[in-house]
């Protein structure tokens, strides 16, 4: 049998599949599939998710294990900020290490345990990283880059937009909050990671309102998803083009990002040309679920068992404070 584990970062719902516990690795295709059908509400395995996050051991020494993201629909994400920071749990936990490295697909990223947000809720820092505001980076083909805080005719008018791939690809607008909650998040989305002449691998997009000094609400349409209730590396971006808007030379901030699942901190520093980012949140465990290895090769899901940890009831009181300060 094995097991897969049903997991949040600030609503940002997701399966761990640990593939070092197999008999037998899936493969790209296999891992491709059941992301799509594991992630689909339609299958009713624990109402879906946003994706699939796989364990690996570390193709080199130095890092405790490897992470991939596959989105809802099938695509490969080089990087995931809510997603690393439970699998910095799960490395955690089976290593009894608490400050290590974990690798994904662009760099080997430093991951830490935090003081839990509130009894009973566990956290976790993680870096993101690396960063680049280049064109050929993100991609981002028929616009001049860096694009920071500039208007752009063909997306919604009115806003302006900044693009930094963190190295997954963000665009991000700060607005009023009637429109960060507004249907042109989705207009926008949708449209950008359709077939466009601008964002060639598609996009995610922020709408981001500014509260009060270094307090943030981000919204985010993901690439290969959709509407999310949060997103780790979007946040992060969010927070350092807000930086990057509100010095002139270099800085060291932390900022309080709130997001429609929950709160969110990330530590944002310049030094020169040098950013170093890291995002601050819940890692939450919410189910447990055991499978045969021939239903898991085969995305067969019809006879998952699933118990629960009883977490998401500490994280629901958490929200309620949330809401309540
Ligand atoms: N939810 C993630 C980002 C997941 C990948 C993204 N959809 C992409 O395709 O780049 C996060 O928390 O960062």
């Amino acid at each position: 049998m094995a097991n897969l584990l049903k997991v949040h970062g600030s609503e940002n719902q997701f399966f761990i599949l640990d593939q070092t516990t197999l008999h037998q690795k899936l493969n790209d295709n296999e891992l491709k599939q059941l992301a799509q059908t594991i992630a689909d509400p339609k299958n009713n395995v624990l109402n879906g998710a946003d994706g699939l996050l796989v364990v690996d051991s570390s193709s080199h020494p130095g890092a405790l294990g490897k992470m991939r993201v596959f989105n809802a629909d099938g695509s490969e994400a080089s990087m995931c900020g809510n997603g690393l920071r439970t699998v910095s749990r799960y490395l955690a936990q089976k290593f009894n290490q608490t400050h290590f490295k974990v690798e994904t697909n662009d760099a080997d990223l430093d991951v830490q345990r935090e003081a839990d947000i509130v009894e009973g809720i566990p956290a976790f820092s993680v870096q993101i990283s690396p960063i680049s505001f280049d064109g050929k980076s993100l991609p981002l083909e028929n616009l001049k880059t860096p694009l920071i805080d500039q208007p752009v005719d063909d997306f919604i008018s009115g806003l302006e937009y900044s693009a930094v791939a963190v190295p997954n690809p963000h665009l991000i607008s700060f607005m009023g909050m009637d429109q960060v909650k507004s249907d042109d998040l989705v207009h926008l989305g949708t449209m950008l990671n359709k077939k466009n002449p601008y964002f060639t691998d598609g996009v995610n997009v922020s709408f981001a309102n500014v509260m009060d000094e270094n307090e943030l609400f981000v919204r985010t349409f993901e690439r290969g998803v959709g509407l999310t209730n949060a997103c780790g590396t979007g946040m992060t971006a969010t927070s350092l083009i807000y930086e990057i808007l509100t010095h002139d030379g270099d800085f060291d901030e932390l900022v309080n990002v709130y997001n429609p699942g929950g709160m969110v901190r990330t530590h944002i520093k310049r030094t020169g040309d040098q950013y170093e980012l890291h995002l601050i949140g819940n890692a939450t465990f919410t189910n447990k679920l055991t499978i045969s290895e021939d239903d898991l090769h085969n995305s067969n899901l019809n006879q998952i068992q699933i118990s629960d940890t009883g977490e998401e009831r500490d994280y629901q009181n958490f929200i309620k404070q949330l809401q309540t300060n």
